[in-house]
């Protein structure tokens, strides 16, 4: 998908919301487990109940692999389902991968080609040979991890390397690899503060912002420091939504939560104007 694309339907929809699915077979409702594919259900209830209010969705990927074939199988049938019904949606792979070069071609050609998502989240440890074969692909993002919504986040990544924050060099350094305009960025929600000095080094590049609902971030903190002329924000909830109630309801209570937070973005973009 275009970033044109992207800003047009956050723009028709008046949201920036990502409904993150974190589909874990210990939390969904108890009726779905005698499905042949418990996941696949929730997640295809989840997303009929959610779809109008959010322009994203964001399978992490631990949640899939912890089931081996059989979870895989329902991650394959998830991003069929969102192409094949709605081919709007940005669709993100959050598999914080990066290995040296031959090895991150790989799992770029799984998560883009094999599986196509339109994005993927990337460790930046290892640098730019393991970052640029995920830039090389056309029309796909690569979002890298910058200031994390976790505590430990500040083991690493706001200490001072030659005389500045980590996260800022991985910023600066990156900005210069070749199709860095495939590059988004993930800030944090938990980390808001931080985000006036982030858009002085990225003044335009998306955010992938986690960390509000289950981790305690604050959407209208973020928005006051993060939004651009062109929003570059997608802000994601995963358990918030897609846990909002586990009774035979669930996806109703989803979508009212979706809806929710689309209103107060709404409100946010309204102040674009
Ligand atoms: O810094 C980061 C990077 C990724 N995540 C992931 O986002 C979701 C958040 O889930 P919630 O239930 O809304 O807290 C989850 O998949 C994380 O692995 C993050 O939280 N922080």
């Amino acid at each position: 998908m275009k970033i044109q694309d992207l800003v047009a339907q956050i723009k028709k929809k008046q949201s920036f919301l990502c409904v993150g699915l974190d589909t874990d077979l210990d939390k969904i409702p108890q009726h779905l487990l005698k499905e042949e594919d418990p996941i696949f259900e929730f997640n295809k209830a989840i997303i009929d109940a959610t779809q109008e209010f959010c322009v994203a969705y964001k399978p992490n990927i631990a949640f899939y692999e912890v089931y081996g074939l059989s979870g895989w199988k329902s991650l394959e049938k998830t991003i069929t389902y969102l192409n094949a019904n709605y081919p709007e949606q940005f669709t993100i792979a959050d598999a914080k991968r990066g290995d040296i070069g031959n090895t991150s071609t790989r799992y770029a050609k799984a998560f883009f080609e094999e599986l196509n998502f339109d994005s993927i989240t990337i460790a930046p440890y290892m640098g730019k040979d393991s970052v640029e074969p995920f830039l090389a692909f056309k029309e796909k993002h690569t979002i890298l991890l910058a200031l994390t919504s976790n505590t430990g986040a500040f083991d690493f990544q706001t200490k001072i390397v030659e005389e500045q924050e980590l996260y800022k060099r991985v910023l600066k350094t990156s900005k210069a690899y070749e199709n860095a305009g495939n590059l988004m960025y993930v800030v944090g929600a938990t980390k808001a503060e931080y985000l006036k000095g982030i858009r002085e080094i990225v003044p335009e590049s998306f955010l992938l912002v986690p960390g509000i609902g289950a981790q305690g971030g604050n959407l209208q903190e973020v928005c006051k420091y993060g939004m651009t002329k062109d929003i570059g924000l997608l802000i994601n909830s995963s358990r918030g939504i897609i846990y909002a109630s586990t009774d035979t309801k669930f996806a109703f209570s989803a979508r009212e939560k979706a809806k929710q937070l689309q209103q107060q973005m709404h409100l946010e973009l309204k102040q674009l104007d």
